[in-house]
């Protein structure tokens, strides 16, 4: 019995688990797990609530009575609730999340055990944690790793499993110099800017107002897998996907798998890790079977951006851990097989003011609607302005086996608005302004006054269109599913903040010539929509005439990783992150590194795991097989049989064939490997792994896939596409 038919007996004999919901009402378990605002009226005083209230809406200081105050109510409801420890939870660059616990358990001086969390402990801790990635910000030994708490995302209690939980602190990590080693530094240096342009620009229209955040929705997809076939699946194990496998007859030509219905098991899984989701405050919402076979996605509300990226984070992370008790491996690579349908986690963002407005949603108020369109007009002149960066802000190596492949939005950046919209901002440019007839409303602009019941987002969609519109937010669709969505709402954030203060620069200017405050906005936003106009595109993003016509405007088509993320070194890009105060140029400089070490690492896994499954599972399984056939061809020639023996020849043949190939190819991609690893220059390196050692890749595979049809099915090593992919 092969490994692969023990797995696949193992797998088939699953039962799903009978899952007891809990006996709370939703409601009333909802953020049960987080030290939440109502947990914080209760347990403090009213004056350590006011001040950290006000500290987490205004960023204010925390003083240290206050976060004295804070820790001890912290540590007693953390107590109560079976805490045995607690950890600043944070985002370094590796991409996932980072613990290190420690116990609330202490001796006093005489020896008595107590318990203790003092507010020094909940501000700021030294974890060392010196092995993350810092892109060389702390190559010194002065240079030690320090978190910070962010009260503005709420601790909650992570289960560990198998009894005790753990007291999680939501912090940023920064090294001794002040510069950020993780995703949420910037992001939070990102919102204080956003919110300080957008504000400045509201007032123009609405003096009230004095706050504005981002809010985001993350869309998360992810393919499911058996755990015993997992583990017969060395290169999932290694690499996160498949590097050899042949497409199964059915894939997802049927479109079948799409929001059909879900299997018991999987929706077992679902409602597991989404009850626990609940718990920790995340507003899971949606659940459905994606596209390709195995695959789904998961949706919360969306929440402001802060609270939303840590959300996902750690909903990736609870995933992980129920799909083990479902024995699932949950796989958030972004093309974990090839040939059909990648993950993506697409972002939808949108900016929200203090007083409930939401920036942009067009309203049936032209005056309003103006407003709609400065913020929208200035989100797509910012896209426009730096497209190469939000390009690189979603580069690595497995989102590039995803873009333009199967369903997902290619590496041109465009913009799509939809095409009432698009005719709306033509009709201001060429007359100024967007006549409103008597009794027409803006909806009915939008051409949907008589389908009042359908919500805009529904009426006009492109989902080949990396960052489009969809009614009243902008989605970024080729954000990859295994990303930290911090990396292009940092960029996103910024860009916008840049693009909104150049903006309230120009109208400050022109109310101070005397120009007349909506004269002076259309003026700009017709400006704008000139110079961003090529890089509108309403057509099918998937298509080859949109390579073609995109070449035309002069809009980039970045496909390699590692000339994609050169966007995060140029002058322009450290000049607008400088200005706005969210990175340095050696910050910059570091990430950038970061990124590319990354991109190389994984490559050379990939090669290292596809040399080695190429000779040490697949041939040698092949030439087992090759010598049972060559017996049987023997014994047909002994019986005189020649012709029959001659088909079988043949496959032998055939097989050599493809083997003297592979052996071949194997051997020059550990050659170039080896080139590539003895080369100083970081992205020299990185190119040489991106188009030399990954060229044989494909090449490898197509040999290897050929083998699979030539075969015994029962004598093949890997599970096969078709086993780990219907199988539910
Ligand atoms: N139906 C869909 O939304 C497909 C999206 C696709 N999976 C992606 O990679 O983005």
């Amino acid at each position: 019995m092969t490994f692969r038919s023990k797995a696949f007996e193992i797998a088939q004999g699953r039962i799903s688990p009978v899952l007891t919901p809990p006996a709370e009402k939703v409601a009333d378990l909802y953020g049960s797990n987080t030290f939440s605002d109502d947990v914080m009226r209760t347990l403090l005083s009213a004056e350590a609530y006011t001040k950290i209230s006000n500290a987490i809406r205004s960023g204010s200081t925390i003083d240290r009575e206050v976060a004295d105050e804070v820790s001890a109510a912290m540590k007693s409801w953390a107590i109560s609730k079976g805490a045995t420890h607690y950890t600043h939870w944070f985002q370094p660059l590796t991409g996932t999340t980072a613990e290190k616990h420690d116990s609330f358990f202490d001796l006093t001086i005489d020896g008595k055990a107590v318990e203790k969390f003092k507010g020094s402990a909940l501000v700021q801790q030294e974890p060392d944690a010196s092995s993350f990635p810092s892109g060389g910000l702390r190559a010194t030994f002065e240079a030690r790793g320090y978190t910070g708490w962010d009260p503005s995302s709420p601790a909650f209690l992570m289960d560990n499993g198998a009894g005790g939980k753990t007291l999680c602190i939501p912090s940023v990590f920064i090294s001794y110099t002040g510069e950020a080693l993780d995703y949420k530094a910037p992001l939070l240096r990102s919102l204080v800017m956003l919110d300080k342009a957008a504000t400045a620009v509201c007032q123009f229209f609405n003096r009230d107002v004095d706050k504005v955040t981002p809010t985001l929705g993350i869309e998360q997809e992810y393919f499911l897998v058996d755990k015993a076939l997992y583990y017969a699946r060395p290169d999932l194990l290694m690499a996160g996907r498949t590097v050899f496998g042949h497409s199964p007859a059915r894939g997802q030509q049927l479109d079948d798998h799409y929001f059909g219905s879900i299997s018991p098991r999987v929706n077992a899984f679902m409602v597991d890790f989404e009850f626990e989701a609940l718990k920790l405050g995340i507003p899971v919402r949606t659940r459905h079977n994606e596209v390709a076979p195995g695959q789904f996605e998961c949706a919360p509300t969306f929440e402001e951006i802060n609270l939303a990226i840590d959300h996902n984070a750690l909903l990736m992370d609870l995933m992980q851990k129920v799909g083990d008790k479902h024995n699932f491996q949950v796989l958030f690579h972004e093309k974990p097989f090839a040939g059909i349908n990648g993950s993506g986690k697409h972002n939808n963002w949108s900016l929200s003011t203090d007083t409930g407005i939401n920036l942009l949603a067009p309203t049936s108020k032209p005056k309003e609607n103006l407003r709609f369109l400065t913020f929208l007009m200035n989100v797509v002149k910012a896209v426009h302005d730096h497209a190469d960066l939000l390009r690189a802000s979603i580069s690595s190596a497995g989102n590039e086996h995803r873009l333009g492949a199967n369903e997902a939005p290619p590496s041109i950046v465009s913009v799509f608005l939809g095409k009432d919209l698009t005719a709306m901002l033509e009709e201001l440019v060429s007359k100024g302004e967007i006549t409103l007839e008597k009794g027409e409303n803006f909806y009915y602009k939008l051409g949907i006054t008589r389908i009042p019941h359908l919500q805009r987002d529904n009426t006009d969609r492109n989902r080949t269109s990396p960052f489009c519109f969809t009614g009243n937010k902008f989605e970024y669709r080729a954000v990859g599913s295994s990303q930290n969505s911090a990396s292009p709402m940092i960029v996103l954030n910024t860009i916008v903040a840049a693009q909104l203060m150049e903006f309230k620069k120009e109208m400050d200017e022109r109310l101070a010539a005397g120009e007349e405050k909506k004269v002076a906005t259309v003026e700009i936003l017709k400006r704008y929509f000139t110079e961003s106009k090529n890089i509108l595109f309403e057509g099918n993003g998937y298509s080859e005439e949109w390579i073609e016509m995109a070449k035309k405007r002069g809009l980039s088509n970045i496909s390699a990783t590692y000339e994609a993320l050169h966007a995060y070194i140029t002058d322009k890009t450290v000049h607008v992150f400088e200005r706005m105060g969210i990175l340095s140029s050696r910050e910059l400089h570091a990430r950038y590194e970061i990124e590319l070490e990354n991109y190389i690492k994984k490559l050379q896994i990939e090669s290292r795991v596809i040399g080695d499954l190429a000779l040490n599972h697949i041939v040698s399984t092949v030439v087992k097989y090759q010598f049972k056939l060559a017996q049987t061809a023997r014994s047909l020639t002994d019986l005189e049989m020649l012709e029959e023996a001659e088909p079988i020849k043949e496959i032998i043949k055939d097989i050599s064939s493809h083997i003297v190939i592979i052996k071949r190819l194997v051997h020059e991609m550990t050659e170039s490997r080896k080139t590539a690893n003895s080369m100083e220059d970081l992205l020299e390196k990185a190119k040489f792994y991106g188009s030399e050692v990954k060229g044989y890749f494909e090449n490898i595979r197509y040999h290897v896939d050929k083998l699979e049809l030539l075969i015994d099915d029962e004598d093949w090593p890997l599970a096969k596409y078709r086993e780990m992919l219907f199988l539910e």
